[in-house]
């Protein structure tokens, strides 16, 4: 079909009072139950360029065709020529109302207008005008503005360490980004870390102990990898600072990571007598090559930014005094991408490696809950919580 701009849409609508001017009983803008009066038109007239949404060419010819059989009647002009398309689609669009009564196409246009009014807009596609808060919950912190949904790690007094209650608030928040009307979702930290991995008193503060800890963690963990794994929208990083542990292991399922020059990623796994997870075992060798993942996972070598993005982990470093300037302007500029192109080529890219990456997962979790009973992670977490050992040194005995 000939593509119809918005503007022409809008142009259209001839321009009229406000409508924001009436009251509400007067616009009639819910399903109206009476035929609509011409100032309920006039209203709807201006209720669509309020629209912050560009409705589509289907629906902005429908709306042509209702207002101009509204007002002229039905269509008797002559059919424009073939290559005049955007013409010839209105016309088309017009004729096809054939002798609507002109009440009845203005009854259809104030109706088509209430469905695509600004609250409908809202609620039915999540429309986010100005940052809005979208889930309420202490320490991870999720907005929505300008096409992106911003999930941030909010405990920066902990430097951002993951609690149980946090990979819950996560899965929510991934859950309910994989539906709204953002195109990109975007992971960050407040303050100075990125994140300093998984809150190391998960494991001790457990009513049952490390026994039930252990159980529990490997569920919760194989839950909230997976949805990472399945996460149909990009998913991009925001490296504000240093991270550690499982936020490193993530990334590996990341579309794109930017990181900070001041960012560094830090995997002490053997330090803590633990084992990789976040199919970390799988994508870091695919990433970075074999020789470079055992360091990174076996031994716990810290990469700075510029490490990572030399071995692919990272997609881009930039200086921490223009950091955030840019990484956002670029992502608003991503996220006005069609939503669905994106989407789809994401499927296609994850759709080899996703039964592997479950697989992977699985296997992960089970492991892991061996190794967080062993003497060695119980050492390791007791010595942390005793503030004996902090990472990357060597404990004392
Ligand atoms: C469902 C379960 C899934 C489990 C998945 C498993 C994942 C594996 C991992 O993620 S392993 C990685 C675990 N993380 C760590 O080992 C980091 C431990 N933290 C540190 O070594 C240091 O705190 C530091 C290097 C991150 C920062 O050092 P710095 O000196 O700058 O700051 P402080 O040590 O004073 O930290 C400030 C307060 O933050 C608390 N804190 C920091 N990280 C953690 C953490 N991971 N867990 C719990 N608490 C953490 C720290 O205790 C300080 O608190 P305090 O002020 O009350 O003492």
């Amino acid at each position: 079909m000939a593509a119809v701009t918005w503007r022409q849409a809008r142009c259209w609508c001839p321009s009229l009072l406000q409508v924001f001017r009436f009251p509400v009983a007067q616009v009639h803008l819910g399903r109206p139950t009476m035929r609509a009066s011409q100032q309920d038109f006039e209203n709807a007239m201006n209720q669509v360029k309020l629209l912050k949404q560009d409705p589509g060419n289907q629906v902005k010819l429908k709306l042509y065709a209702l207002y101009k059989q509204a007002t002229d009647g039905p269509c008797n002009v002559p059919k424009p020529g073939v290559f005049d398309l955007v013409n010839k689609a209105k016309w088309e669009a017009w004729n096809a109302l054939g002798s609507l009564p002109k009440e009845t196409a203005r009854q259809n246009y104030v109706d088509l207008v209430s469905s695509l009014s600004p609250s409908s807009e809202a609620s039915s596609q999540g429309t986010h005008g100005a940052d809005e808060k979208v889930q309420e919950s202490k320490d991870i912190v999720v907005s929505s503005e300008d096409g992106i949904t911003k999930i941030m790690f909010n405990r920066p007094t902990k430097k951002n360490a993951i609690t149980f209650q946090m990979y819950q608030d996560i899965m929510l928040a991934l859950k309910n980004a994989s539906t709204d009307n953002s195109a990109i979702t975007v992971f960050t930290g407040a303050g100075d870390y990125y994140c300093s991995g998984n809150d190391l008193t998960n494991f001790t503060s457990a009513a049952g102990g490390m026994e039930e800890a252990a159980s529990k963690g490997a569920v919760v963990l194989r839950e909230f990898v997976n949805s990472f794994i399945d996460f149909p929208k990009p998913l991009v990083a925001v490296v504000n600072g240093p991270a550690v542990g499982i936020s490193v292991t993530l990334l590996g399922l990341f579309d794109a990571v930017y990181a900070s020059d001041k960012a560094t990623f830090h995997t002490p796994f053997s330090h803590l007598g633990q084992s990789p997870e976040a199919c970390s075992s799988y994508t870091f060798p695919r990433i970075m090559g074999s020789a470079k993942a055992a360091e990174v996972l076996l031994f716990g070598k810290k990469l700075t930014a510029r490490e990572a993005c030399a071995h692919g982990l990272v997609s881009e470093v930039f200086p921490e005094s223009t950091f955030e300037k840019e990484v956002w302007t670029r992502l608003r500029a991503y996220a006005k991408l069609p939503p669905n192109s994106m989407r789809i080529s994401k499927e296609l890219i994850r759709k080899n490696e996703k039964e592997k990456l479950h697989e992977v997962n699985a296997e992960e979790c089970t492991t892991l809950k061996a190794r967080w009973l062993s003497d060695e992670c119980i050492n390791a977490i007791m010595n942390f919580v005793s503030r004996k050992a902090k990472l990357g040194r060597p404990q004392s005995s």
